[in-house]
């Protein structure tokens, strides 16, 4: 099997009813086994090009090849090779969870006691053993996002897409799904995400696309991206609960609100000394500070000079 999974040239895909392209002349190339990351604000037209990928939605114009094929002529090959997660999952309302998770793996092709094998162990690892008595329709959010990756995950086809896998997760369970991601990619499975969860992402994807009103602004690894702005710190400032007087924060121009009572600082490195100094007489307003290297965030915020990610 080729190397390249997905080679993606001047995609576009416009709605109808929209004034804008929701994709507007998308080039990508997406290799056999990576995890790739697709991140960008609301609207920026990432779930129309995973729907592109995926076969489920005719572009407008441009050309997809799948390990070589013309997805366009041929949209079969899509459905022969790609598990999707969409972001509005939808499962059969009357089924059950391990029910849902084995059949699927049996359609995939494993033989029954495998599927039975694995069914079993999403329903260990994602926390799915008290609710296996439960109907889709009456499932939680989370636990019906979770059974969709398992349905999404299991028999390892060759392309599995997942859109925003890890919405309405607690921490503890979102460590599991990055991990079992991981390992879905390590079996040789291309694995690409669309995700807000930018911070946690980072440790899973090997490279990711920063996308912007149906546009590419930057690709690369996350260190490529990250060394783009290296030379920057953060300096993160949560404010007690009890400070009317933010004043002394208008001794930094370029303060960020994070929301609440977070503030950020991106500083070059001579700056550090001297932002410290300036924080100093103003300690008791603030319940904690810290200083950390920039993130793949930062770098979104960077570039697309604008809204920062809901996290
Ligand atoms: N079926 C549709 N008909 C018309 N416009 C649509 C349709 N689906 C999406 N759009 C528009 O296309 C643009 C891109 O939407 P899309 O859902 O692909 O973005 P996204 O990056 O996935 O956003 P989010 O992070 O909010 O899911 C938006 O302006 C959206 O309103």
């Amino acid at each position: 099997m080729s190397e390249i999974a997905y080679e993606i040239r001047d995609l576009v895909k416009s709605y109808p009813s929209a004034k804008t392209p929701a994709n507007d002349g998308i080039s990508l190339t997406i290799r056999r086994g990576e995890v790739f990351g697709l991140l960008g604000p609301n609207g920026a037209g990432k779930s129309t090009l995973v729907r592109q990928l995926a076969g489920m939605l005719k572009p407008t114009s441009g050309t997809i090849h799948l390990f070589g094929h013309d997805l366009l002529k041929d949209p079969q090959t899509a459905s022969n090779w790609v598990a999707l997660q969409p972001q509005n999952i939808w499962l059969p309302a009357q089924t059950k969870p391990r029910e849902v998770i084995e059949t699927t793996g049996r359609l995939r092709g494993l033989p029954p006691a495998d599927a039975k094998r694995e069914a079993e162990r999403f329903i260990e690892e994602f926390g799915l053993k008290d609710h296996l008595e439960k109907k889709m329709q009456i499932l939680s959010g989370g636990l019906r996002r979770l059974v969709a990756t398992a349905v999404t995950l299991i028999g390892n086809r060759p392309i599995v897409i997942l859109d925003e896998p890890t919405n309405d997760l607690d921490p503890e369970i979102r460590r599991v799904v990055w991990n079992r991601i991981r390992e879905t990619a390590r079996t040789g499975s291309t694995v690409i995400l669309v995700t807000h969860n930018v911070v946690e992402a980072e440790q899973t994807l090997d490279r990711v696309t920063i996308m912007r009103s149906g546009r590419i602004l930057a690709e690369g690894t996350p260190a490529e991206l990250k060394a783009r702005i290296s030379r920057q710190i953060r300096l993160e400032m949560v404010t007690r609960p009890d400070t009317d007087n933010l004043s002394f924060l208008q001794a930094f121009p370029n303060v960020q609100h994070l929301g609440q009572q977070r503030f950020l600082l991106l500083l070059e490195q001579d700056q550090v000394e001297s932002a410290i100094a300036d924080l100093l007489p103003h300690l008791q307003n603030l319940e904690d500070f810290r200083i950390v290297t920039s993130n793949l965030e930062d770098i979104y915020f960077e570039l697309s000079g604008g809204d920062r990610i809901a996290g």
